[in-house]
Order: structure tokens, then C-alpha cells, then sequence
């Protein structure tokens, strides 16, 4: 039986509680022994908090009676308070210490999975979801395990307070003690409470982040269709509900505040009231009563355990969803090299893809001599990006598999992945500082042509350049190569050609190029389609095209149809007998575009 959407909701909850606790008890660890230095220092002040009444009690009897070890004690209970000042100071300086270690390592944990994880796993939460995890909520779960030291602390006080007046006074203790039960409903309503609006709260705050940044990378779409009065009703549509889980948290806090301070004077007076009729008896001296009604005080404040508790109860709650991004699977990688000089020879086996449970690659079988040049057609949405991710191994197939000149994609090292296969995309996004960088970016030792065990040399990344021609553009630019990415402004056709060229620069014997050259114009296209026939290393292209004239120049023609091979071929075998192959660039052949009519001449020409 197939278990209920509640009951997989559930499981899925409980298995980040418990993901989550253990890699804050992991952080914990990690910030070398400072937690337990917290937690030691909080007891320490505590003890010297639990022992100041009694060492002030005895000390006020001593000096009623006269006796000659007043003043020494006089000294001891200002070692005693000195003591207590001194322990709260260093754990407050050490709690500020854990808190940030705990906060980064849960950030580097959480960002370290988001990149090792396939990019459509890594793209299930929005990004302004998963800014806000490796942010604010982790700034949150950070402070959890200082603030659950706190808290353990806070309880002792309270606790041995209560275990004080039982020994100062039987009677004192029980007229406190038949607060105590009213005390726990007030925590237990509190822990409660906290917990729903903290959850509702965080969730609300994630939503609205993912729609900001939603907004933030549609700017121009927004522009164009006059929208932005909808857009930003939109993303503060729930701002109202965030003020008000925002107050019921506060409300929280200060009712539970506010009833402990109402509960405390009357525990006070109570103790007070039955320690005078106990000192007027002679049970207890004036000494034990000052110290019962300061242990009465310490007892009550079991309140202050709300503060810590509340920090532990929301950080945990933060801590789900920082950690959450733990849960996302690891795309791992083997052991294995490739053979040395292998040609690149692809080929798929029974390959499939699932996406959302619907399957958008069936069983594609397909061998790919290495050295050849695929193109990649066929109609939007019929699977040519998922065929090219799994060619380069950008995601693995849900099963069948991919083998490069023999070896599984999946057993192959990340170096060796690394090096031999390169990828360009449709709309790349450019990292690094300069442009200079952006080129070189990824291309390290022996990637490439052109490249040294230092990284490629400026030489290699112009060569790249002007292979993808960018290299002229890139020399207008105010500083050259070393311009920053910030104060280059390009277009969509510049940023593909930077693109490009850092696929270039990083050729290996597998080139994947993923609609990359869908915003340049004919003439550099061309010039891009040459330079990939004699300037970049040999080895398998393999070219996402929607361009008539990329079909032309392959040596092999993939064409799908809703997730399955169609037909594969050469485009003149496809061309002359498929009708259907040619509607696939109807508009491409309508406008007399290069090759239509006359395949082997522009295939011709363009060597
Ligand atoms: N992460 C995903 N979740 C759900 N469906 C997906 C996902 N990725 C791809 N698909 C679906 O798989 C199918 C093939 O997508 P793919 O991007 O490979 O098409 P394509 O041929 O490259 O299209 P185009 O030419 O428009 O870029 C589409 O129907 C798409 O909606």
C-alpha cells in the first residue's frame, strides 16, 4: 500500500528533526571544545550564583553575632559575586565565538551540498529559498547550541535553589514549592506557542525571499508588461501575515514574561510570610531567611530558562531548513580513468529520464564515433537539453547508462570528468572577477589547449577568445581582459561568445555546446562553426541546434521527438527522405537560410 502524502510528510519532517539536531550536534563538535567551554562557564557562574545566599546568609549571621571570622567571610562572598561577574563576562564572549563558528559551518555544509548536488536537484527550492537557509536561518541555528548551554545552565539556579530551601527549612520550601506546578504550565504553553509561530513565521519569510528574487532576475519582463504595482503586491502579499506571526511571537514572549513577573513576587511573599513565622519560632535565624527568600528568588526565575529556550526552539526550527539542503543528494563520481587518447566514441545504452515522475527520455540507445560532430534537433521541449546533460553528465539517467570511450560516465573521476568534457550554454553565467578570469574560469592544469600547470596564460585565453570571436570586442573593453564583470555591460550574443570561449579553452575530448551560439548573428556563427572544425582540440561535439546549418556540417544528425530518437542520420539522408525532418526548420528553410536546398555544397563550403 502506498503510504499517505500525511504520513510521507511526516516521515519527511521527522527525518529533518533528526538531520537537523545532528548536524548542529556536529557543528557543536567542530567549534573545538568552546561549546563545552560555554556550557562550563555558565554552570561555574551558576554554582557561584547558588552560592552567594548561603555564603551572604552566613556571613550576615557571623557579623550579627560577632563572631571573629566575619570579615573573612565578608571576603569570600566578594570572591563569591567577583567570581560570578567574571564566569557570565567570559561566557558571553565565548558564546559570541560559537555562535559565529557554528553559523559558518552549517553555511559550508549546506553551500558545499548545493554544489555537489545535480543542478536540477539543487534548483527544487527558488533561490531566494535557499539564500535565505544559508543566511538568515542559519545566523538563526547557529545560535543553538550556546543558547541550549544557556539553557541547561539557567536550570540548574532554579533547581538547586529549590534543593537550598529544603535544606535551610522544611516548611519555607513547600510554601514555594506549591507555585512550582502553576511555573511549568507557563513554560510548557510557552515552548508550545514559540514553536507554531516560529515555524509559520520562517516559512512565510522563505516565500517571500523566493519571490523577490524571482522578481529581482525577471526586472526586465516586469518592465515590459507594466506589471511592477502587481509584482510587488505579490511579493508583500504575505507581509501582513509576517507582522503577525512576528507579534504572536512577541505576544509569546512577553505574556510568558509578564505572568512569570506577576507569579514571582507572590512565591516571594509566600516564602517571606512563612520564613517569619519560622525565624519567630527560632527554627531559622535571620541569616537562613535572607538566604531562603534569595533562593526563592533564584527558584522563580525559572522563567529566565524562556529566553534560552525560546533561542533553542527557533534555531531548531531554522536549523530544518538550513539542513534541509543536506538532504539533497550527492552527485558523486568514481575512480576511474579514462583510457589516454581515447577519440571520445560516446555511447548511450537504454537511457531514461524521469522528471516530476513523468519520464522525458525513453530508452535512448545510441552509439556516437568519437571525433564526430552530433547535431542535436528537433522541436522545443522534445528533450535536446536533457540529452546533452546526460551525454556531458551534467545529471545521470534515472537508468540505462552513458559510457565515454568505454567507461561509465558514473565510475569516472571528477578530474577526469573535468578535463575531457566541456560544456557551453545557451545562457552562461560568468564567474570571476574580470573577463580575463570569466574566460579562464574552471581551466586549470592540462585542460585544453594552451594551457600550463599554472592555469592557462593569457595567450591561451585570447586564443579561446578570438576562437569564439570575442577576443575583438574584448579588446575595446576599457581594461582589456582585465576588465571587471561588473563594469562590462554585454549583450545576450556577448556574454554566449565569453561563454563559448571558455568551453574553448577547456576542450577535452567531449564538447557539449547546448544551443550556445543561439544569439550570434550568421557571420560569427560560422566563424565559431569553423574554428570548432580546426582550431579547438579534436575530439566528439556535440551541438544542441535549432540552426538549419548546424545540422548541415554534422557528420551526424540526432533528431528527437518528445523524448524519443526519431531517426538519426545524416541531414541529407533525413532531409531527402522525412518530410517531418524538414518541418523541423520550416521557418529556418522558408527563409532560404544557407544549405536548405543544397546540403552537401554548404556542407561543402563550410570546410
Ligand atoms: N527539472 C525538470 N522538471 C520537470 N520537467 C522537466 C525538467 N527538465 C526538463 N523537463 C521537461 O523535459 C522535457 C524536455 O526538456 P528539454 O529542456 O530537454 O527540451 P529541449 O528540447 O531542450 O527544449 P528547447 O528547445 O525548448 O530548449 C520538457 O517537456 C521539459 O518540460
Amino acid at each position: 500500500m502506498r503510504p499517505t502524502e500525511a504520513a510521507v510528510d511526516g516521515a519527511e519532517t521527522q527525518a529533518l528533526e533528526r538531520g537537523a539536531d545532528r548536524a548542529l550536534v556536529a557543528a557543536a563538535r567542530h567549534s573545538g571544545g568552546r561549546t563545552a567551554a560555554v556550557l562550563g562557564c555558565t554552570v561555574a557562574a551558576a554554582a557561584a550564583a547558588l552560592a552567594e545566599p548561603a555564603v551572604l546568609g552566613h556571613t550576615l549571621d557571623l557579623l550579627l553575632s560577632g563572631s571573629p571570622s566575619g570579615p573573612a567571610w565578608t571576603l569570600l562572598c566578594a570572591a563569591v559575586i567577583a567570581a560570578e561577574v567574571a564566569l557570565d563576562a567570559a561566557a558571553a564572549r565565548l558564546t559570541g565565538e560559537v555562535d559565529g563558528r557554528t553559523t559558518a559551518r552549517l553555511r559550508r555544509l549546506g553551500l558545499a551540498r548545493l554544489l555537489r548536488t545535480a543542478p536540477h536537484h539543487a534548483a527544487r527550492h527558488a533561490s531566494g529559498e535557499t539564500a535565505a537557509r544559508l543566511t538568515a536561518h542559519a545566523t538563526e541555528a547557529g545560535r543553538v547550541p550556546a543558547a541550549a548551554a544557556h539553557a541547561v545552565a539557567a536550570l540548574l539556579p532554579p533547581i538547586g535553589a529549590v534543593v537550598a530551601l529544603f535544606l535551610i527549612d522544611l516548611w519555607t520550601a513547600l510554601a514555594f514549592l506549591v507555585g512550582v506546578p502553576l511555573l511549568v504550565l507557563l513554560l510548557r504553553a510557552f515552548a508550545r506557542d514559540t514553536l507554531n509561530s516560529v515555524a509559520r513565521y520562517q516559512q512565510v519569510q522563505l516565500a517571500t525571499a523566493g519571490r523577490l528574487l524571482e522578481a529581482l532576475a525577471g526586472a526586465r519582463t516586469i518592465a515590459a508588461a507594466g506589471s511592477a504595482d502587481r509584482e510587488r503586491a505579490r511579493i508583500l502579499a504575505q507581509l501582513p501575515e509576517l507582522g503577525t506571526e512576528g507579534r504572536r511571537m512577541w505576544q509569546v514572549y512577553g505574556g510568558t514574561t509578564a505572568r512569570s513577573a506577576a507569579l514571582m513576587p507572590m512565591l516571594l511573599y509566600a516564602v517571606l510570610a512563612v520564613g517569619g513565622i519560622r525565624l519567630s519560632a527560632g527554627a531559622i535565624g535571620i541569616g537562613e531567611l535572607l538566604a531562603a527568600v534569595r533562593y526563592a528568588g533564584l527558584a522563580a526565575g525559572i522563567g529566565a530558562v524562556t529566553g534560552g529556550l525560546a533561542a533553542v526552539v527557533r534555531g531548531r526550527a531554522a536549523a530544518r531548513r538550513t539542513t534541509a539542503l543536506l538532504a539533497l543528494p550527492v552527485f558523486g563520481h568514481g575512480r576511474k580513468e579514462l583510457p589516454a587518447d581515447g577519440p571520445g566514441a560516446l555511447e548511450l545504452r537504454d537511457v531514461r529520464v524521469v522528471r516530476e515522475g513523468s519520464t522525458v527520455l525513453h530508452d535512448i540507445s545510441l552509439l556516437i564515433p568519437g571525433g564526430s560532430t552530433v547535431a542535436v534537433v528537433g522541436r522545443s521541449g522534445a528533450g535536446k537539453t536533457l540529452f546533452a546533460a546526460v551525454a556531458g553528465r551534467l545529471t545521470d539517467p534515472d537508468a540505462g547508462q552513458v559510457l565515454l570511450d568505454g567507461v561509465p560516465l558514473r565510475e569516472v573521476t571528477a578530474e577526469a570528468l573535468r578535463r575531457e568534457v566541456g560544456y557551453a550554454f545557451d545562457r552562461p553565467v560568468l564567474l570571476g572577477d574580470t573577463v580575463g578570469d570569466a574566460i579562464a574560469f574552471g581551466a586549470d592544469a592540462g585542460a585544453g589547449a594552451g594551457t600550463g600547470p599554472a592555469g592557462p596564460g593569457p595567450e591561451a585565453v585570447r586564443a579561446a577568445a578570438r576562437a569564439a570571436g570575442a577576443d575583438l570586442f574584448v579588446r575595446r573593453l576599457p581594461h582589456g581582459y582585465g576588465t571587471r564583470l561588473a563594469d562590462a555591460p554585454m549583450s545576450g550574443g556577448e556574454v554566449q561568445r565569453l561563454g563559448l570561449a571558455r568551453a574553448f579553452l577547456r576542450a577535452g575530448r567531449l564538447l557539449v555546446l547546448d544551443d550556445a551560439t543561439s544569439s550570434l548573428d550568421t557571420v560569427t556563427a560560422r566563424q565559431v562553426e569553423r574554428a570548432l572544425a580546426h582550431e579547438i582540440r579534436p575530439g566528439t561535439r556535440i551541438v544542441v541546434a535549432h540552426r538549419l546549418s548546424s545540422a548541415v556540417r554534422a557528420d551526424l544528425v540526432v533528431w528527437l521527438e518528445d523524448g524519443r530518437v526519431r531517426a538519426s542520420g545524416t541531414h541529407d539522408e533525413l532531409w531527402q527522405r522525412d518530410p517531418g525532418y524538414r518541418a523541423v526548420f520550416a521557418a529556418d528553410a522558408e527563409a532560404g537560410a544557407e544549405g536548405a536546398a543544397v546540403p552537401e555544397a554548404t556542407r561543402e563550403a563550410a570546410r
